[in-house]
């Protein structure tokens, strides 16, 4: 699937972090960084294992708490929600997990309308089945509805993975490792499935990756996570032009292994 570049509009940061700090005792994982990510984008972030890209995410879904900065996402400054605002912007902002985290004493269909009930309690059988179908229809596995999720392979259950969090319509998706632990072909599907889905629902998304092609296929715009803050952001071939140390390792170790 050949990508076109999409016209991303500047003036329209949906999340918006200035100066953010978050330390876990002695250790200082994020030092002040700063990201702006526009309407419609997808954003890789790129950085070694431990240099807190999973707490960022964190951060911007208000699982974690700054201990400085700004953290501005749909508008709304994520430090200063009350729980139930904070519920509110959770189900805006939709996380896909590293681990798909299906139940697996349920169907598919039981693991999509899961999210679904509990959020939303007054939807009707027919409408409950049709969210079903059209996120399913959407990742391409309407046939696997009455399965369980171990007679799935690691590539389905990623994608019913990201058809649960798609289910409840999120502004922001949020992509942890999303190609992690799958054969190349399969990886190809899922950066696919990424770009199809911001067609799609119109997402913003920040994609969070150790795989270079991926980070190539999905990312409008990459930023990569040094010593805890965004040194270099930019497109795919900006940033791997940089004559950074630290940069041209993290290439030549990705394509040398
Ligand atoms: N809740 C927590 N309590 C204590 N330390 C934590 C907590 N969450 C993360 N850390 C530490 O913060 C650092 C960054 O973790 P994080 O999971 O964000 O790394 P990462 O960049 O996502 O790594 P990987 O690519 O391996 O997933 C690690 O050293 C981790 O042990």
């Amino acid at each position: 699937m050949v990508r076109e570049q999409k016209a991303i509009d500047r003036n329209n940061a949906v999340i918006s972090i200035k100066g953010l700090k978050k330390a876990f005792g002695d250790l200082e994982v994020l030092r002040g960084v700063d990201l702006e990510v526009y309407q419609g984008e997808n954003l890789v972030v790129l950085g070694r294992s431990g240099t807190g890209k999973s707490v960022l995410i964190k951060v911007i879904s208000g699982l974690l708490l700054p201990d400085a900065g700004d953290v501005d996402v749909l508008g709304q400054s994520v430090e200063h929600l009350s729980t139930r605002e904070l519920m509110a912007l959770r189900l805006k902002v939709g996380f896909s997990f590293q681990n798909s985290a299906l139940y697996d004493s349920m169907t598919v269909r039981q693991n999509l309308e899961f999210p679904l009930v509990r959020n939303s309690r007054n939807l009707r059988r027919k409408e409950i089945n049709r969210e079903v179908e059209d996120v399913l229809d959407a990742v391409g596995l309407s046939q696997t509805i009455e399965q369980m999720p171990s007679e799935l392979s690691g590539g389905q259950r990623k994608r019913i993975g990201i058809a649960r969090t798609l289910i409840l319509r999120p502004e922001i998706m949020l992509y942890d490792e999303p190609t992690a632990g799958l054969d190349p072909i399969t990886c190809i599907e899922i950066n696919n499935l990424i770009n199809e889905v911001q067609e799609k629902y119109k997402t913003t998304s920040i994609i969070i990756t150790h795989d270079l092609t991926c980070a190539k296929e999905t990312g409008d715009r990459i930023a990569m996570l040094l010593d805890g803050q965004f040194a270099i952001q930019g497109t795919f071939d900006e940033v791997f032009a940089s004559k950074d140390e630290r940069v041209q390792s993290f290439y030549n170790y990705n394509f040398t292994q």
